[in-house]
Order: C-alpha cells, then sequence, then structure tokens
C-alpha cells in the first residue's frame, strides 16, 4: 500500500474543531478545554450539550431556559409512535427502529428553514435531541407488551429517560450514573458515526439526514454496537465451563477480536472506560454481586498483558448498564441518544466553513474491456 492511500482514512485531517481533543498517548479527553473527568462528574449532560452547541458553559439562567426547551419538546407525533410500534411488534432491531424512527420525526418538524444553515439545524436538532429518548423507551415498553409511558418536564434528561423506560422516575443515585454515561458518549472528535454525519451534511441536506446517516454507522460492531457484544461476551462466559482467562485466550487464538478493546485514536486506556469501571464496580458493590465486574477486570489484565491492547469506551459501559436493569440491545440506542449531541456540534461546526466531502479511491480494476452482447457472453 503506497502512503498516499490511507486505507480507513487513519490519521487523515479532514476539519478544524474546537469540540474535543484526544490525546491518544495519554489517554486524555477533553471537550472544548475541560477535562472528560471534570465533567463527568460536575456538569450535567444538558451543560454539556450546551457546552457544545454553543462554545461555552451556559450561565444559570441560560441553562434553565436550556433544559426547558429540551424538556418541551420531547412528546413525538402519534403516527411516529404508531410506527415504532409496529417495529416493536416485528421485532425491529432497535437501533433499526431509532433509525427509522428518527427519520420519520422530520416529516413532523414543521419548521421550513434553510438547511445546512445554523439556525435551523440547531433548533431541528434539538428537537431531535429531546425526542430520540422517547422513541427509545417507547419501543422497549411497547416490545414488552406495555404501553409507552408520556415524557415528564420536570425530570431532566437522563432522569426522565429511565422513567419512560421503568415507568417508575428512577433513585437519584441510578439517574446520576446515567447522567455521567451521557456525557462521557456524547462526543469524540471525528469518530465513524460523526464523520457519516459530516458527510451527510457537507452535500447541505438536512440535519434528520445527517442524523439518520449517523445512527446506521453507530450499529456497526466496530463503532457504537460493540457495548452490546461485550455484555454477549460477558454472558458467553457466565455460561461455559472455561475460566475467564481460558475464554478469552481460546477467543485471541481463533483469531477473534475481544469486543470493548482497541482504538484507532488511544494507545492506552480509554479515559471514559476507567471512569466507567469505577461505576460498574461501584454498582457491583451495592448490589453484593460484583460478578460482572470482576469479569470485565480479569478480561482487562489478560488483554493487557497478552496484547498490550487496552479498553475503549464500550467495555465498561457495558456491565455497567446491564447492572442498572438496562437489555443488552438498547445499549448502542442509549450511546445514540448521548451522540447525538456531538453529532449535531460537528454539523454545525463544519457548516461555518462547508466544504463537499468527497475522497477518491485508487482505481486498479480493468481498463480497454470490449463490451461483448449479452447473447454472445460465455
Ligand atoms: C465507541 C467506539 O467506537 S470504540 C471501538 C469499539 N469497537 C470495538 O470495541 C471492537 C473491537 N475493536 C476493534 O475491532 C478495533 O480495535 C477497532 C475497530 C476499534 C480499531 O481498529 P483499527 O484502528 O483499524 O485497528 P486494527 O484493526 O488495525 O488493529 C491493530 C491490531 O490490533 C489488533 N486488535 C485491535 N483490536 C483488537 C481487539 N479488540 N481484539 C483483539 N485484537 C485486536 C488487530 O488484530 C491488529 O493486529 P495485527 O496488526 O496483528 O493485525
Ligand atoms: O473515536 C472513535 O473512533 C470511537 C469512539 O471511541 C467514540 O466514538 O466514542
Amino acid at each position: 500500500m503506497s502512503d498516499d492511500l490511507k486505507k480507513g482514512l487513519e490519521g487523515v485531517l479532514v476539519a478544524e474543531s474546537e469540540l474535543s481533543y484526544i490525546d491518544g498517548d495519554e489517554g486524555r479527553l477533553v471537550y472544548r478545554g475541560y477535562e472528560i473527568g471534570d465533567l463527568a462528574e460536575r456538569a450535567s449532560f444538558e451543560e454539556v450539550l450546551y457546552l457544545l452547541w454553543h462554545g461555552e458553559l451556559p450561565t444559570a439562567s441560560a441553562l434553565s431556559t436550556f433544559e426547558d426547551e429540551l424538556a418541551a419538546n420531547r412528546t413525538v407525533h402519534d403516527d411516529v409512535l404508531e410506527t415504532v410500534r409496529r417495529l416493536a411488534e416485528a421485532d425491529a432491531n432497535p437501533m433499526a427502529a431509532l433509525r427509522t424512527a428518527t427519520s420519520m420525526l422530520s416529516a413532523y418538524d414543521d419548521e421550513d428553514g434553510e438547511p445546512g444553515t445554523r439556525a435551523e439545524d440547531l433548533s431541528k436538532g434539538k428537537r431531535i435531541t429531546a425526542k430520540m429518548p422517547t422513541v427509545v423507551a417507547a419501543f422497549k415498553r411497547l416490545r414488552d407488551g406495555n404501553d409507552p409511558v408520556a415524557p415528564r418536564e420536570d425530570l431532566d434528561h437522563a432522569a426522565n429517560f429511565l422513567y419512560m423506560l421503568n415507568g417508575e422516575a428512577p433513585d437519584d443515585k441510578l439517574a446520576e450514573v446515567f447522567d455521567m454515561a451521557l456525557v462521557l458518549h456524547v462526543d469524540h472528535g471525528i469518530n465513524a458515526s460523526t464523520f457519516a454525519a459530516m458527510v451527510t451534511a457537507s452535500t447541505l441536506s438536512d440535519i434528520y439526514s445527517s442524523i439518520t446517516s449517523a445512527i446506521g454507522t453507530l450499529k456497526g460492531g466496530l463503532h457504537g454496537g460493540a457495548n452490546q457484544n461485550v455484555m454477549a461476551m460477558l454472558k458467553e462466559i457466565d455460561d461455559s465451563e472455561l475460566s475467564v482467562v481460558e475464554w478469552t485466550r481460546n477467543a485471541l487464538e481463533e483469531g477473534k477480536r475481544i469486543p470493548g478493546f482497541g482504538h484507532r485514536v488511544y494507545d492506552v486506556k480509554d479515559p471514559r472506560a476507567a471512569i466507567l469501571g469505577d461505576q460498574s464496580r461501584a454498582l457491583g458493590n451495592a448490589s453484593g454481586e460484583l460478578k460482572w465486574f470482576s469479569y470485565s477486570q480479569v478480561i482487562e489484565e489478560f488483554m493487557q498483558q497478552e496484547t498490550g491492547i487496552a479498553p475503549n469506551v464500550d467495555f465498561y459501559s457495558a456491565s455497567t448498564y446491564y447492572q442498572m436493569g438496562i437489555p443488552i440491545d438498547l445499549f448502542t440506542p442509549i450511546f445514540a441518544l448521548s451522540r447525538v449531541g456531538g453529532w449535531i456540534a460537528h454539523v454545525l461546526e463544519y457548516q461555518e466553513d462547508n466544504r463537499l466531502i468527497r475522497p477518491r479511491s485508487r482505481y486498479v480494476g480493468a481498463t480497454d474491456q470490449a463490451y461483448v452482447p449479452v447473447e454472445q457472453r460465455e
């Protein structure tokens, strides 16, 4: 492979950004100058959304207005709920259902501005961000044979989602852990799904199209879909006769990738994995069942020793969400409920100085072929 061909666009710079800084050697992540650890511990998801979209942390009154605006936009149109019901009855993949419903939401967003402008994309982006949790929670409830629970405006984004999912308001601790997870997942440079959103936006398409592209891209197992695969692995290990180390060693010997490990940018442990690992351990301690955290820790140590490959964000989010009682196939939709904030932020930033994104491939196929009519082909 020659030097000018960057398979997977590795290391290729496509934009300047003030949104998130990643130091892959030190394991450091910063949103607009603020360390991820500080934000995870001290800021709410709404505050971080505001920071990403507006460039600075909100004042108390700006935050309150912003929270109210999001909360007032949580309800989704009955037609969309009806489609979600059909998708649930058809046992659709939850990410596919979210992708379809998010796309459908655009038909009921009657703001008629100019796509590709900040005003239009920000106001629609707020509505998408407000409504996606309602879609995911409704899908889960309908799939379980329950009616959807209408959103509550008096709860914050994290607590309201758990309320709509379970039909009862979460205790403060669970709401806090979930809010922290939303903060940790909201942005991460030009990852694959963010790039997908930017490619779509760069054609001057609309923000619903960008978010729909991004949801489809986040779904895959090499990206956001890995969090579900991590939990499936932990459960498979639990069901097997093998020790955690034996299972992991066999998987590596069979040439399998261990979900939740490795990263295009980090050479060391993802800082988000460290924070989520603490949450996973704390939940295990609180319930008295440390199995899922312990398995994860053994895998991490073994992977470090055998391969030097460290965990990424998806590794400990899996056991964290599982211990919160969240169904495994909702882990990636939950990632999307957070990352939508980053997708919107990058679209807004890129469109300040938009240029169509259009890379090239090197043609290595045949040339000078003579066309043969179909009846003469053998
Ligand atoms: C939110 C997120 O998207 S975080 C990432 C979530 N994805 C996963 O956890 C899936 C598992 N991880 C992977 O498949 C990869 O590490 C990726 C896709 C994340 C990054 O891939 P790339 O940057 O293309 O790395 P690449 O595929 O070149 O891997 C480099 C080497 O590490 C190995 N490697 C990378 N990840 C793993 C893994 N999880 N398990 C075992 N080996 C791995 C590869 O086999 C390769 O080895 P080789 O050079 O001997 O062939
Ligand atoms: O940055 C990436 O390539 C993947 C990732 O960790 C994320 O999207 O959060």
